[in-house]
């Protein structure tokens, strides 16, 4: 068992993680996830005694690691494939590790083995490809057979047949009672692979649930409603009906509109009372990786902009037919798909604030809102700024179509001081022990 209380780490100004409590627990995959920079590693980095909190603790089997009798044995991890001597064969890097820690040298061709690397075990890594690194990198975490996992993005790099992979030896570790705790920025894929999920943004807990549960509050539904194409003045009623009876729309990228906030037979009464034909009328279940976006997109941290191409682009091809419009770089149509995103949904945590003396992210460019998804994805009136939003169950009885008023924050229960665990490097890890990167 993995437990952190009030887990938080500064780097000088910038906060990495803040006031970050949770349990991972033996016999299940639970999957880490959130944006680049939202504190996952440093989180990891923690766990394993690599960063020192600068508040809080976090302990393994009820130790902090640094206190933990002959580690490499209870814990192993994959932080970084590429912390790798590439000088060195696989089977040396691995046998230079058993020996630190007093495993026998058979136990090196046996993880071998089981990542499919024992052809290759006397090459020098520093050929290896990307996945090869990753797959080397598990065979160290699984040396000393522990009984606490954690991979930081395994599946980095590895083709179709090395995911299955990894899913599959994940899950077989879990099965056997091990503690595993997988990062991972791939909503699908731990959706696939992990029971449980614990979620965050800007180093603050956006979800703690079981993927189940997460699948249950997440999945939102809505209607996909089609009116005459050639009549887009059926379209404009129907969408004044529904706005006016509290429903939201969003046009989809083929010209149908997708509607929350109204049920099916709501939304055909609306349509009939508004003397409207419909083409289409049908329920859809938003996907899982679609409801992660939308939990995680307030607390990106790296957004892309238009690229204006510095006024180098070609001139556009002459238009295919007559009188079409040129385009212009700056000036090109909104892309298919970056509509903006349907209103707040039942069961989704609002951005996270900025943790404290933090500056937040630059503004897009462009006048894009601070949240892509329009205002409605802001923090919500009646959400105060501070603490740490938790996911919520939608109430019984329900309209499914309808979006729910967010959750009040609950905030994890503040830790105990740092123990100040010291600094350095223990044994059988693949990362430095350093504060400043
Ligand atoms: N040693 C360090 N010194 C200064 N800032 C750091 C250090 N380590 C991490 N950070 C910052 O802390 C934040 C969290 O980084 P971290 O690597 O933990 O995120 P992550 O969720 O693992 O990201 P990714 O998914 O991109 O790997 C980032 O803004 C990062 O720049």
């Amino acid at each position: 068992m993995i437990e952190a209380y009030g887990l938080t780490k500064r780097y000088g100004a910038k906060t990495a993680v803040y006031n970050l409590s949770f349990q991972v627990r033996p016999g299940a995959v639970t999957g880490f996830l959130g944006p680049n920079g939202s504190g996952k590693s440093t989180t990891m980095r923690m766990i394993l005694g690599l960063d020192a909190p600068t508040s809080g603790q976090v302990t393994v089997g009820g130790h902090a690691f640094r206190g933990l009798p002959n580690a490499p044995r209870q814990v192993g991890a994959l932080l970084d494939a590429k912390a790798v001597h590439g000088g060195r064969s696989a089977r040396n890097h691995l046998l230079s590790l058993a020996q630190l820690s007093g495993i026998p040298a058979r136990r090196v061709d046996e993880v071998l083995g089981v990542v499919g690397l024992q052809e290759v075990g006397k090459k020098r890594s520093k050929g290896f490809s990307l996945g090869m690194g990753q797959r080397l990198g598990i065979a160290a975490a699984l040396l000393g057979d522990p009984q606490v996992l954690l991979f930081d993005e395994p599946v980095n790099g590895l083709d179709p047949e090395g995911i299955l992979w990894v899913r599959n030896l994940m899950k077989r570790l879990a099965s056997e009672g091990r503690t595993v705790f997988v990062s991972s920025h791939l909503m699908s894929e731990m959706a696939q692979t992990a029971e449980h999920l614990i979620v965050i943004g800007r180093g603050q807990l956006m979800a703690d649930m079981s993927v189940t549960e997460f699948i249950a509050r997440n999945s939102i539904g809505f209607a996909r409603v089609r009116t005459p194409d050639s009549e887009p003045q059926q379209r404009e009623k129907l969408v004044a009906a529904l706005h006016e009876a509290g429903g939201r729309t969003q046009p989809e990228e083929d010209g149908a509109l997708r509607v929350t906030g109204l049920e099916l037979p709501r939304i055909s009464d609306l349509a009939h009372g508004a003397d409207v034909r419909l083409w289409e009328l049908s329920p859809h279940q938003a996907s899982l990786e679609e409801a992660y976006m939308r939990l995680t997109q307030g607390s990106v941290d790296y957004r892309s902009t238009t690229d204006m191409r510095a006024g180098l682009q070609q001139p556009a091809a002459a238009p295919a037919m007559a009188g079409a419009p040129a385009m212009a770089g700056a000036a090109a149509p909104a892309v298919p798909g970056a509509a903006p995103q349907q209103a707040a949904v039942p069961g989704m945590a609002a951005a996270p604030p900025m943790p404290p003396g933090q500056q937040a992210a630059p503004a897009p460019a462009h006048g894009a809102a601070a949240y892509p998804g329009g205002p409605q994805d802001a923090p919500q009136p009646g959400v105060p700024g501070g603490g740490t939003l938790q996911m919520r169950a939608p109430r019984p009885g329900t309209n499914p179509y309808a979006a729910g008023t967010p959750a009040a924050p609950t905030a994890p229960p503040a830790g105990p001081a740092a123990p100040g665990a010291a600094e350095g490097m223990p044994g059988g890890s693949t990362n430095e022990g350093e504060d400043a990167r």
